[in-house]
């Protein structure tokens, strides 16, 4: 069994228990009555045809206790504070954990940062169930995160357009060219290139350039894992990345108010850089 495969096994008994306890109907109409959706795409920069993109690469800031990769990573006793930090920085999405048994989350997290920024919040976790959905929503998220690893095309699909009827966003996950493929083909708008590999834990943040052509240029295109030094996002930023999802090096900074605007300014420079080197914007043109 793979990582994914276990984590995903959790995942659903965790489900089953909380459908127990908040029944489908209640879920779901707690979800269509909670607060419409910001939009969580234009939030990253995202425009209908691409065109008139402002350049600057946004950072999706992590709220992450601990991983299966690197154990305990930060207590995390206020995640609205932190949150809060990371919007003051000019974070422009706020990712949080909701997966219990391997990262430490909870939905009460997201309750809290919901509460306490005004920016949009995405839901992560191991998505694979329609309730899963609706319970995002109830809970004020934004945006989920669909692994393409963990989903059939069939799948894929239908919870990517589960997801727009909620009026949110999906930040759909790939690792190869093949789930590329898969994303662009059912039409998602937001596609992460995860550089940390599902089966091994292992972190390549090469993946990220080596992939990110695949990608057309409409689509908002994330880096996602592995930043540890300013260098990290920089050369993220040089190779096309519209947004960065950061979370073990902001939690572990020590100042993450302070990292996020760091960030954020040095790969929106390193951006600008290699498309004035270059001629162009590092963005695919496919
Ligand atoms: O972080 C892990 O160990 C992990 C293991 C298995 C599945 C997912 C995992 N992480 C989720 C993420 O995608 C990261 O939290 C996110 O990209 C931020 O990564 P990092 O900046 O390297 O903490």
């Amino acid at each position: 069994m793979t990582v994914l495969e276990s984590i995903i096994d959790g995942v659903r008994e965790d489900l089953e228990e909380r459908r127990r306890s908040v029944s489908e109907a209640e879920i779901k109409d707690r979800a269509l009555t909670a607060s419409p959706a910001l939009d969580a795409f234009a939030a990253l920069g995202g425009t209908p045809d691409g065109e008139g993109r402002d350049g600057a690469v946004r950072i999706i800031s992590e709220v992450k206790r601990k991983s299966p990769s690197k154990g305990a990573l930060a207590d995390i006793p206020e995640p609205a504070s932190l949150a809060k930090m990371y919007e003051n920085g000019g974070a422009s999405v706020i990712s949080v954990l909701t997966e219990e048994r391997r990262f430490g989350g909870s939905l009460a997290d997201l309750d809290a940062v919901r509460e306490a920024v005004s920016i949009p919040v995405l839901r992560k976790d191991f998505m694979v169930e329609p309730y899963q959905f609706f319970e995002a929503r109830a809970h004020g998220a934004d945006l989920v995160l669909l692994i393409v690893a963990a989903l059939d095309d069939q799948k894929l699909a239908e919870f990517l357009a589960l997801t727009h009827e909620l009026g949110m966003n999906a930040l759909v996950e790939t690792h190869t060219a093949e789930e590329i493929e898969r994303a662009v083909a059912v039409g998602s708008k937001i596609i992460g290139v995860n550089t940390r590999n599902l089966k091994t834990l292992d972190v390549d943040t090469a993946t990220f350039g080596k992939l990110k052509d695949l990608i057309p240029a409409d689509r908002v295109i994330v880096a996602e894992s592995g930043v540890q030094e300013i260098s990290d996002v920089e050369m993220y930023g040089a190779r096309g990345a519209d947004a960065i999802l950061v979370g073990e090096a902001l939690v572990k900074s020590g100042d993450p108010e302070a990292t996020v605007r760091a960030y954020r300014a040095a790969a929106t420079a390193a951006r600008a850089s290699a498309k004035s080197a270059t001629g162009v914007s590092g963005q695919s043109t496919q």
